[in-house]
């Protein structure tokens, strides 16, 4: 006997998928995890239907750019929390960076991510390896087990490998085993303890600040890399207008180079820091040195007006190929200190999209396929996966966003163990209904 099919059929949504070029009115029918038919009317009796109208049906996100902190930070999150945080966002698959406790240098912690994240069955998990064992800069990590384990890139994000002969060596590995290499730029003697872009709101508030040269200096020596050992270059969490300029060289020079840009980076600039006046907490009799929210504290910084204007357009020309969120959770008392002394990052997963769609759709510099080919299409393109595509046979990764809904952000409703945003009541257009990963409804809007 044939045994029965699972069937669900999204009716009516706009479905836009890029691998096609599909942008129009269509029902899509997904068959035990994979999507069977895409047509203008499909009539099938299916187990669920689903009515799509008015909503975007594209291939799910996939987040170049998480930190999980597990194992080690838990505390911060762990995989389950920031697996079901990616689906609320609607990512179907992240890639999880390696600066954990233990570092993901070796196969075993690679396995430990990736099994965990299969018990969870919610967003797909992607680890990254380290490039250097325990992100110390000294020596080369496991690579080539790691690559066995079944990582799509090495990244030593959160730091740069300072030693350019080492990290020469490691993009003649990523180019051997045809990985990617995700970039954080940062010179690190450069940055000399700023933690604010270095600008007058810097000199303001008395912090040091880390100048663009911080991060141009290091995509400048990993481009040249690039083009010696062949590797596929792809640079993290741009936020400089020179980025964009090199980035575009680069490219117009046959250098393979892709970039991308976190959702921060293109809504926010310094001039929107909020500060915080010092108080005195009465009872322990002590002064509180908070200068500013630290929720606007992340690596890179916010950046300027003109840097801010610069990716904008960098994404509309197709110079810059991704939006990555850099979710990095840190828990209240971690960031509840002061600009000083707080860990850089935020979290991102659940404001994304959202804030794609209201700051660069409705902005004028994407069009919705756009924003699926840099939310999706391309990060699977950069990665070298089977994913970013719903055309009939691949496999059901699917998101349904409506473009209509305005609404304040709640921080309250993030699924993250992060609370740590600066968009908490920010308003915004454009909400996540329902994710689908392998064919299966992993999130729902309950609201509509
Ligand atoms: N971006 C950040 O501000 N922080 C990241 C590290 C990183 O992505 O560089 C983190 O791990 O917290
Ligand atoms: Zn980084």
């Amino acid at each position: 006997m044939e045994e029965k099919k699972m069937t669900i059929l999204i009716k009516n949504g706009r479905v836009i998928n890029p691998a096609t070029g599909t942008d129009e009115t269509l029902d899509v029918l997904v068959e035990n995890g994979v999507v069977a038919r895409t047509e203008k009317s499909i009539k099938e009796k299916c187990d669920r239907v689903i009515d799509a109208k008015g909503c975007f049906v594209m291939p799910g996100f996939i987040d170049m750019h998480v930190h999980l902190r597990d194992p080690g930070f838990e505390q911060k999150e762990t995989i389950e929390t920031g697996a079901r945080a990616a689906v609320h966002g609607g990512f179907t698959t992240i890639l999880a960076m390696p600066n954990t406790k233990p570092v993901v240098d070796n196969p075993d912690v690679v396995n430990y991510v990736h099994n965990k994240a299969k018990t969870v069955g919610a967003a797909n998990v992607l680890q990254v390896g380290a490039v250097t064992k325990g992100q110390q800069g000294k020596e080369l990590s496991d690579i080539e087990g790691m690559v066995k384990a079944g990582i799509p890139a090495i990244s030593e994000d959160g730091k740069s490998v300072m030693n350019a002969q080492l990290y020469r060596e490691a993009m003649e590995l990523a180019a051997k085993y045809n990985i990617a290499v995700l970039a954080h730029c940062e010179d690190i003697n450069l940055v000399n303890g700023g933690v604010m872009n270095a600008d007058v709101n810097a000199r303001e508030l008395g912090l040091g600040g880390i100048t663009n040269s911080v991060e141009d200096i290091i995509i400048a020596r990993d481009i040249m890399l690039s083009r010696d050992t062949g590797a596929r270059l792809h640079l993290c969490h741009c936020s400089t207008k020179d980025s964009v300029s090199m980035v575009k060289h680069a490219k117009m020079e046959g250098i393979h180079v892709t970039a991308e840009v976190c959702p921060h980076h293109f809504t926010l600039t310094s001039d929107d820091i909020r500060k915080i006046e010092p108080t005195v907490d009465t009872e322990k009799k002590v002064a509180i040195e908070a200068d500013a929210d630290t929720n606007y504290k992340m690596n890179p910084p916010l950046r300027t007006k003109e840097d801010v204007q610069a990716l904008k357009e960098g994404l509309r020309d197709d110079v810059m190929d991704v939006i990555a969120t850099d979710h990095a959770p840190h828990t209240f008392e971690d960031k509840n200190t002061s600009m000083k002394s707080a860990p850089f990052g935020i979290v991102g997963l659940e404001t994304a999209a959202c804030l794609t769609y209201t700051e660069l759709v409705l902005g004028g510099y994407l069009t919705p396929m756009q924003m699926a080919e840099k939310m999706s299409y391309n990060p699977a393109k950069i990665i070298g996966i089977d994913k970013g595509d719903i055309e009939p046979g691949k496999v059901a990764d699917i998101v349904i966003f409506d473009p209509d809904e305005t609404y304040v952000i709640d921080k309250n409703t993030f699924f993250s163990k992060g609370r740590n945003t600066p968009f908490d009541g920010r308003k915004v257009t454009g909400k996540v209904r329902m994710t689908l990963v392998n064919g299966q409804v992993v999130y729902e809007d309950k609201e509509k």
